[in-house]
């Protein structure tokens, strides 16, 4: 989305302006989307930006959207918050309806319980830290005296009491995110968007605000809503995983069950599944340009005569192992012959051997033998019941 940082300042803190401080611990909300459809209109061409999504956030939950530029993800968030109204479905929040399209009901976004968390942390630059924290406090006409107490608890709980003097401009963007959830929880809202918050972080920044994000939900038990591109951070940080394609919900669950069992080639691809074979089923084998995948049985569970098969295997998966694959009739695995091509500084720091297999790579992470160089035959080898299956857009049930 293309919002200066001005505009983004005044809607975080119009939203968190409105999100009512009641003294209580955090009151958690549910949210619940029936249909949503947003579709924009302009220059006289049609987006369908999102598609009958159906999803329930519970109270308390902490849910991460995740998917590519340009699926839907923040025409998502922004319609829960209200800055953006849909064109079909229903909104509750809290069991309220704040948007119906068949009964014209749309709730301003004032008078949502949100706090908003942008990517680009939309603070005031001629504010000092305190003031923009304490600003929708102000808005609010909270007495000065509660407005100081509130805003150095909220600073102290995101460890950023040292700055209340500064200005954004003097801040790291890491401490420019802790100061912008600052503003945002200082109402203790009941629902939380958070719009990639961690996007513009450097790699070890994002990674410790990971679970400054996780504790701070723990700590004081508001809804989330995350959005992110990254599946690391998705699978780290959901309670449920939400994955969104071409604005539609292509699969949502608890994060072990998104990993272990994406839906599609594209969840597969999505969530960094990184070989991808075509297979074919012949004589009762499973074939990779006509070469059979060593003795799986995977072709037991499979009828004959399927088209349309690609098989995925994660690197972490896939053992490589000096010279040619060894018939051993005993053992459930895909093997598959072919050369080193390189040895590359993979995933956390791990070696990645990068196998030619006849003009398409396969990557595999663990050695079976040391000193593996390019130019070497080798085979890679994988657990069936660690593979993969799919035909077109469905993955085979094994
Ligand atoms: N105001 C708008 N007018 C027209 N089309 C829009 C508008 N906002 C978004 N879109 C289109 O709607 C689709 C979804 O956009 P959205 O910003 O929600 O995606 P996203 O997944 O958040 O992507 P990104 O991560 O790049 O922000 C895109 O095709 C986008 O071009």
């Amino acid at each position: 989305m293309r919002i200066t940082a001005e505009a983004q300042a005044k809607q975080a803190v119009a939203m968190n302006e409105k999100a009512k401080h009641d003294a209580q611990p955090t009151r958690a909300v549910a949210a619940t989307l029936a249909g949503v459809g947003k579709t924009f209109t302009s220059k006289g061409r049609q987006v369908d930006a999102l598609q009958g999504i159906d999803l329930t956030v519970r109270e308390g939950e902490y849910v991460v959207v995740l998917g590519p530029s340009g699926c839907g993800k923040s025409t998502l968030i922004r319609c829960i918050a209200g800055l953006e109204s849909p064109t079909a479905g229903t909104i509750e929040l809290g069991g309220k309806t704040v948007y119906d399209a068949e009964r014209s009901i749309t709730t301003s976004m004032h008078k949502r319980d949100v706090g908003m968390v942008f990517q680009n942390y939309a603070l005031w630059p001629h504010m000092t830290i305190q003031k923009n924290v304490a600003y929708p406090l102000k808005m609010r006409r909270v007495p000065n005296a509660e407005r100081v107490k509130r805003v150095a608890e909220v600073l102290e709980v995101l460890a950023c009491d040292h700055l209340a003097g500064r200005l954004p401009a003097e801040l790291s963007g890491g401490q420019q995110q802790r100061v912008a959830l600052a503003r945002a929880l200082v109402y203790e809202p009941a629902l939380l968007l958070l719009d990639e918050p961690l996007s513009n972080l450097d790699a070890l920044l994002k990674v410790s605000l990971r679970s400054e994000l996780l504790r701070l939900h723990r700590l004081l038990g508001y809804t989330g809503i995350h959005i992110t591109h990254d599946q690391e951070e998705a699978l780290e940080m959901g309670d449920r995983v939400v994955l969104m394609r071409e604005g539609k919900i292509e699969q949502m669950g608890p994060p072990e069950e998104v990993y272990r069992r994406p839906v599609s080639p594209y969840a597969a691809n999505f969530l960094g599944v990184r070989n991808r074979v075509k297979v074919t089923l012949s004589g009762g084998h499973l074939e990779h340009n006509g070469r059979i995948l060593g003795t799986t049985k995977l072709t037991n569970r499979i009828p004959s005569g399927q088209e349309g098969l690609e098989l995925f295997v994660r690197a972490r998966d896939t053992h490589v192992v000096r010279g040619p694959a060894v018939e051993d009739g005993a053992s459930d695995q895909i093997k598959v012959e072919g050369t080193i091509a390189q040895v590359v500084l993979g995933d956390g720091g791990r070696r990645q051997y990068v196998v030619d297999i006849g003009g398409h790579f396969w990557y595999a992470q663990h050695p079976e033998s040391e000193g593996l160089t390019p130019g070497e035959s080798v085979h890679v080898r994988v657990q069936s019941d660690m593979a993969l299956l799919y035909q077109g857009d469905n993955l085979i049930d094994l």
